[in-house]
């Protein structure tokens, strides 16, 4: 079943300029870009810096403004939607951020926080918030003594986990997770990423991830969508893409990972000169005359790319 379709979707920010702050120009941060989640399963979307995945996601939870396009969750359109009329959506659709460290309020006990969500749904007696509060950080693995505490008094990982644990106490049906990992030292990203997995499985969850790292997105994800300049340039099964990749930014961005054994890291310095080259003699077949990527198209039922 199709949980989330996201068709067409562009959010354009207005740039403002001059004396009068007028409209002058747009960020183009999402221009036209189209996937779908089944349920149950993850999907990711990969790209550098600035490629507008972040946005995209963002712009699924109305954090941002939809300029055009439809996001639709169960079938319903979420794009038009006001702030106010998004809110009962907001219980099913819930995001892990990034950085533990700023999410989390520092000055609220762990209570607080988790309960939040649930304050903001539901009418509960203090001791039924309390239960569910306390079952919610045994399944992140966190003591129950853990809500009379402070942000600050935890570690990078389990502060991710109480973020986790917040976004799973109205039983969420999707859940965006923007970089939930690359603030985390890599000792514990893949603590982090398993047991994203594990409550996947328990709680029927489906994923949309949001990364620059091509690595993590592999392992965690079932389908992937690759992003540059606010478009999609790639997209469909995970290993598919990884393995034959087919757009020149997704072969780049694949070459760039950094490799430690010394004869693959000579390899890598060859493929991407010529990935280079190839960047420079085909550019065409790659992208329209303004740098813009083309639209996807099938080159089997499980891969879509943006060729001329
Ligand atoms: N609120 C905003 N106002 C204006 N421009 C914005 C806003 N948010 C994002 N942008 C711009 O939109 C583009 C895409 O940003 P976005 O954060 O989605 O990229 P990203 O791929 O997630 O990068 P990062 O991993 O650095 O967050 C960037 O050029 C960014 O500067």
């Amino acid at each position: 079943m199709t949980l989330l379709k996201v068709d067409n979707l562009k959010v354009h920010f207005p740039i403002r300029g001059g004396f009068f702050r007028r409209v002058v120009d747009h960020v183009k941060a999402v221009d036209g870009v189209s996937f779908e989640l089944q349920q149950g399963e993850t999907y990711g979307l990969v790209g550098e810096s600035g490629s507008g995945k972040s946005t995209t996601g963002k712009a699924v939870v109305k954090l941002n403004d939809v300029t055009s396009g439809q996001i639709l969750f169960e079938g319903r359109d979420l794009a038009g939607l006001s702030r106010k009329e998004i809110k009962p959506f907001r219980k099913d659709i819930q995001m892990i951020f990034q950085d533990p460290y700023s999410s989390l309020n520092p000055k609220k006990r762990v209570l607080d926080i988790i309960a939040e969500p649930l304050r903001n749904f539901e009418r509960l007696s203090p001791a039924e918030e309390k239960k569910i509060v306390q079952d919610f950080l045994d399944k992140v693995g966190l003591s129950p003594e853990s809500i009379h505490k402070y942000p600050h008094e935890f570690s990078g990982g389990q502060r991710q986990r109480i973020g986790i644990a917040r976004s799973l106490t109205l039983k969420p049906k999707l859940i965006i997770a923007d970089e939930p990992v690359s603030a985390l030292d890599v000792s514990v990203q893949a603590q982090v990423l398993n047991f994203l997995q594990d409550l996947q499985q328990e709680f029927n969850l489906t994923y949309l991830f949001v990364g620059h790292d091509l690595g993590v997105i592999r392992h965690m994800c079932d389908r992937m969508g690759v992003m540059y300049r606010g478009r999609l340039v790639e997209e469909g099964k995970s290993d598919e893409i990884y393995e034959n990749p087919q757009h020149i930014y997704t072969k780049r961005l694949i070459a760039a990972i950094p490799d430690l054994e010394p004869e693959v890291r000579g390899e890598k310095v060859k493929l991407r000169k010529k990935l280079t080259a190839e960047y420079e003699s085909s550019y065409s077949t790659f992208f329209d005359e303004n740098g813009r990527a083309y639209d996807l198209k099938p080159i089997s039922s499980t891969h879509r790319v943006a060729l001329q």
